[in-house]
């Protein structure tokens, strides 16, 4: 049993470990601990940078994030650590004295940096687009919507990549070794090198390793409940049913006559034409909408009625033509003031699933129109309770059902106070019980004051609250007019064959 003296020899000499546990803990635990975690901070920041840098509209920070990935994220790290801690130790000496630390530090973070900034891009770019274009729907300009929603959402996302590049800092810190150490810098993989060599067993080795094990496996199994909590969106709660929605809405009907009224605007749209490329979408279309009134737009697939919608509040940038707010040029006004004056409400609701139903009406007119956090909150509250929804302000859209995250969509856009609200199509997502409850709500607001213009396939809604109904077909408006008439009697024959198909 030769062999196993000599392992528990090398390996297993209590002694040496004891002897060295001190120095392990007070020095090398300490200094490892400090590398990884100024490392990862500092990653962080440059991460940041390189993500958004990554995914700008101009090519150059695109091009200067891309070769700064491949430098540091190809190059093997002990190569980066030399090269950075040597190439400029006299330049390092200049300005942090002697340590070693400061220049360990920058090249480690310049690698975890790399592989931050791909983490942070992958996370933003998997953030819906929906998002961005509710934040677009209720003025927020580019940076305004990253800033507020986007690149938060992403970072939630990547935490657990995030821990697990602490976990490669922990250990990549061992590196930093390569640059020369004081007796009081020495992290734990040096404290145990050092005494593996002076007392030519490796235990002290195998105790810093063990360090090493106690700080990363907790960390691994952080990393699996965070990425746990996030899939699942932490403990179950209950989701409002549809069942209990419709009896909710039965028990909660809205008292119209007090709700207050809203101004409304008239929208003018005149030769309007819309391309995507090759493809032309909207031929010259012509449409006037009077203030206060409803239009429902209706017509098959691929009509072009979304498109029109969007080119109202300008998500889709019309190549010719115009479209007048009460007289004003929307393209002579800046997308955001415009987007203030024309609110938007869409089928998949965008709600913002971080922030609470309160938060995500609040959030535009605290942060964009620069009202107090406490009248924000009063209005939304106040919103709200308007779609019947005063008892779920706390809750997050999963807790709630398609229609009550619709309605919170619409109360939402209504906190901007808008003078035209465009509805792309709001109940196509919904399970068919709670479809109602959202179209009695519009059906509400219609009676407010305020210029509705709803895309939708519910022929009822339109024959019931219209005042304008266009049927288009091929991106063309084929013939408009009253309900009686659109509904009764229709003209073309394009609108014939519609009707007879979907009635
Ligand atoms: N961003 C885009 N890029 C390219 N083509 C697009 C884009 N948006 C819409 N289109 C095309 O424009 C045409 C009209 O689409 P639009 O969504 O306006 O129709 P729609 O009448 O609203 O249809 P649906 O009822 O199915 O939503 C379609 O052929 C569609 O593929």
């Amino acid at each position: 049993m030769d062999w196993l003296e000599v392992f528990k020899r090398s390996f297993l000499d209590w002694d040496a470990m004891a002897a060295v546990l001190p120095t392990m803990l007070a020095v090398g635990l300490k200094n490892t601990i400090f590398l990884a975690l100024a490392s990862t901070s500092l990653g962080i920041l440059i991460g940041i940078i390189i993500a958004v840098m990554g995914i700008a509209e101009s090519r150059f920070p695109r091009w200067f994030a891309r070769v700064y990935t491949d430098i540091f994220r190809g190059l093997p790290a002990i190569v980066t650590i030399l090269l950075v801690g040597q190439g400029f130790a006299s330049l390092g000496r200049q300005l942090f004295g002697a340590s070693p630390y400061p220049l360990g530090i920058l090249a480690l973070s310049l690698i975890a940096g790399a592989y931050i900034g791909e983490i942070f891009r992958a996370g933003i770019q998997s953030v819906d687009r929906g998002q961005s274009e509710a934040c677009r729907a209720l003025s927020m300009n580019y940076n305004q919507g990253m800033r507020l929603i986007v690149i938060p959402q992403g970072i939630r996302r990547v935490l657990p990549a995030l821990v697990n590049q602490l976990i490669s800092n922990v250990k990549d810190s061992s590196l930093v070794y390569f640059l020369g150490l004081l007796s009081s810098e020495r992290e734990l993989f040096r404290v145990g090198q050092d005494q593996a060599v002076s007392t030519g067993n490796l235990s002290p080795l195998l105790l810093a390793g063990i360090f090493y094990l106690c700080i990363t496996i907790p960390l691994t199994h952080f990393v699996n409940f965070i990425d746990n909590r996030l899939r699942t969106g932490g403990k179950s709660v209950g989701v409002t049913s549809g069942l209990q929605e419709v009896r909710e809405l039965v028990t909660q009907a809205q008292p119209t006559q007090k709700l207050r009224p809203l101004k409304g605007s008239r929208v003018d749209v005149k030769d309007l034409s819309v391309a995507f490329g090759e493809h032309k979408v909207l031929h010259e279309v012509e449409l006037r909408i009077e203030s206060g009134t409803v239009t429902c737009i209706i017509g098959p697939s691929g009509s072009g009625k979304s498109t029109l919608l969007r080119a109202v509040n300008r998500l889709v940038e019309p190549q010719a033509g115009s479209i007048k707010i009460d007289g004003e040029e929307s393209r002579s006004m800046k997308p955001e003031a415009l987007r203030r004056r024309v609110g938007m409400v869409f089928q998949h609701f965008n709600l913002f699933p971080d922030h609470t139903a309160l938060q995500n009406v609040s959030l535009a007119p605290v942060k964009i129109k620069g009202i107090s956090p406490k009248e924000g909150k009063a209005i939304a509250e106040a919103r709200l309770a308007e779609v019947g929804l005063a008892q779920k302000a706390n809750y997050r859209p999963s807790r709630l059902s398609g229609g009550q995250q619709q309605r919170v969509a619409i109360a939402r856009a209504l906190a901007m106070e808008p003078e035209v609200i465009l509805f792309d199509e709001v109940t196509s997502a919904l399970d068919p019980e709670l479809v109602k409850g959202v179209l009695n709500l519009m059906a509400d607001l219609a009676k407010r004051g305020i210029t509705m213009v709803v895309v939708t396939h519910e022929m009822g809604f339109a024959r019931r609250v219209s005042d304008q109904v266009v049927f288009m077909d091929e991106g063309r408006i084929v013939e408009m007019g009253p309900p009686s008439k659109i509904f009764d009697n229709p003209e073309s024959p394009r609108l014939k064959r519609f009707l007879a198909e979907v009635l």
